[in-house]
Formats: C-alpha cells, sequence, structure tokens
C-alpha cells in the first residue's frame, strides 16, 4: 500500500521568473509504499533536502501535491499540520537536534508528553527503545556527555517515541565516523524490520545507501532514475557507485 505520493512537485525560492530566483525542484513525482526503506541520492543543489523538507511538511511547494495516508499534507496549515507532523511523522537531522537541558530519557519523552501520553506509557516506551537501541545506560545523561553515535541513537528513539508512519532522516550519518554510522544504519534497518515504519533519507554516503532497499536519484531537481537492491548489501554498494558514476557528478559532490 502507498503510504506517500508527491505528485509534480515544484518548488522555486524567491519569486518565480525573478532573477536571482531558484527552482530547486522542476516537477518531482514519486510514491513510496508502506514499509519501503529508500534513499534520496544526487549531486550537490540537486534539490534533495528541499524535497525531503516539502514532503515531511516542514516547507511548503510551489506547486503540487503530497500525500500521506491519502491526507493532503500541502493543504494543512497550523494546528493540524503540527498535530500530523508530531502523530504520524518522525525526524533525524544530521545535528541530533537534542535539546541540551535534558537528558537522554527527557528527550525521548518529549513528544510523549506533547500528546498527553499517561506516565506509564510513556515509560514503557522509553524503556522499549532504549533496549532496541542499546542506550539503556545513558538515560540520565545529557547530550554532551555521550558520543554522537548515541547522540543519533537518541535521536532516532526520539523520532520513533509516537510510533510514527514515516521517519524522514537529513543525511543521518553525516557526523558520524564509520563504526557510528555502521551502528545507526543497522539500527534503522531494525526500525524498518522490526518494526514496519516507512523510512526515507537523504544521504551522501554510499555506504549508507547501501543498507536502503531502493534508492531514488534526483539531479538539477528531477528524478533522475532509480535503483532497487537485488541481492546483498555489498552488492547494491557497488550499483549504487557505478550508477553515481553514469550520473556524472563529481564523487566528492555527491
Ligand atoms: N532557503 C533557500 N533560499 C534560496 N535558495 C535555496 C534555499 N534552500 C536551497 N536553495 C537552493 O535550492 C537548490 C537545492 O538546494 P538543496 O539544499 O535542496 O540541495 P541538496 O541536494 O540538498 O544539496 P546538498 O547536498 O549540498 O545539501 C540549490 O540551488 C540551493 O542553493
Amino acid at each position: 500500500m502507498k503510504i506517500l505520493e508527491a505528485k509534480n512537485i515544484v518548488k522555486v525560492y524567491g519569486k518565480a521568473n525573478d532573477e536571482g530566483s531558484t527552482t530547486a525542484l522542476n516537477g518531482i513525482n514519486l510514491s513510496v509504499s508502506e514499509g519501503e526503506f529508500v534513499a534520496i541520492m544526487g549531486p550537490s543543489g540537486s534539490g534533495k533536502t528541499t524535497l525531503l523538507n516539502i514532503l515531511s511538511g516542514i516547507d511548503k511547494p510551489t506547486s503540487g501535491e503530497i500525500f500521506i495516508e491519502g491526507q493532503k499534507l500541502n493543504e494543512m496549515t497550523g494546528d493540524a499540520l503540527a498535530r500530523f507532523r508530531r502523530r504520524k511523522l518522525g525526524f533525524v537531522f544530521q545535528d541530533f537536534n537534542l535539546l541540551e537541558s535534558l537528558t537522554v530519557k527527557e528527550n525521548i519523552i518529549l513528544p510523549m508528553i506533547l500528546e498527553k501520553k499517561s506516565g506509564p506509557e510513556m515509560e514503557k516506551k522509553v524503556q522499549e527503545l532504549a533496549s532496541l537501541f542499546d542506550i539503556e545506560a545513558i538515560l540520565n545523561k545529557y547530550p554532551y556527555h555521550i558520543s554522537g553515535g548515541q547522540q543519533q541513537r537518541t535521536a532516532v528513539s526520539r523520532a520513533l517515541a509516537n510510533e510514527p508512519q514515516i521517519i524522514f532522516a537529513d543525511e543521518p550519518t553525516g557526523n558520524l565516523d564509520s563504526k557510528s554510522s555502521t551502528v545507526i544504519m543497522e539500527c534503522l534497518k531494525k526500525v524498518v524490520q522490526e518494526l514496519s515504519t516507512t523510512i526515507l533519507l537523504v544521504t551522501h554516503d554510499v555506504f549508507a545507501a547501501s543498507y536502503c532497499e531502493k534508492v531514488i536519484f534526483i539531479r538539477d531537481g528531477s528524478v533522475h532514475s532509480h535503483l532497487e537492491k537485488k541481492s546483498d548489501r555489498k552488492a547494491f554498494l557497488d550499483d549504487i557507485m557505478n550508477h553515481l558514476a553514469l550520473l556524472g557528478g563529481r564523487q566528492h559532490d555527491i
């Protein structure tokens, strides 16, 4: 079943046709099925972050439609949009975005407080997520006392606190060393396999993308091509590398 559908998404920054305006997205169509694990890749400036922000309701398209579970996201505003995003969507960012004045546990609990969940319900969920992502021992620590990998596992737990249908992740391994990147991608794989949550992530990192089941390549604001995993992760990594070479972007731009 389709969980997300984008139809003819256009995003122009600044006034259309004005000198200095930028067409970041130029008619994007895509659909994501429930439980899919999808990466969006493309050269720097191709529109990846813009696309993710629009699909997740952080930003509005200039034109086009976004449906999440059949509901039209681009027409939601104010409280309705905030509520929808809090209940249905989870977010993971490159720089973790944890609140420094709160402990790991409090950071994970925060989205549940906003949803007015009961104390025992919140406690149960924190323990469940902490055990799933191996952060039980650091629940009472503050973000500045834990490693980047631990911070990102906290951010993934927070994103899952209200049991969202979709997780949007923008460069989730961008600030991590290779060992922590592996741990985070294994965590995200677990989220898809064990919780059946759909994940859409933007990445420059071929290694991270190889954990996904599908990669959508965008170039100059349009969908260029798709690639699906046919066998194991290593073979997919080679496929992605070859595809990026065909795409023609300079390697350090991807
Ligand atoms: N707030 C903004 N105002 C004006 N132009 C913007 C804004 N945000 C992005 N752009 C422009 O839109 C285009 C797409 O940017 P975007 O950040 O989506 O690309 P990206 O593929 O995510 O890039 P990167 O991989 O470097 O993060 C670029 O030309 C960028 O300069």
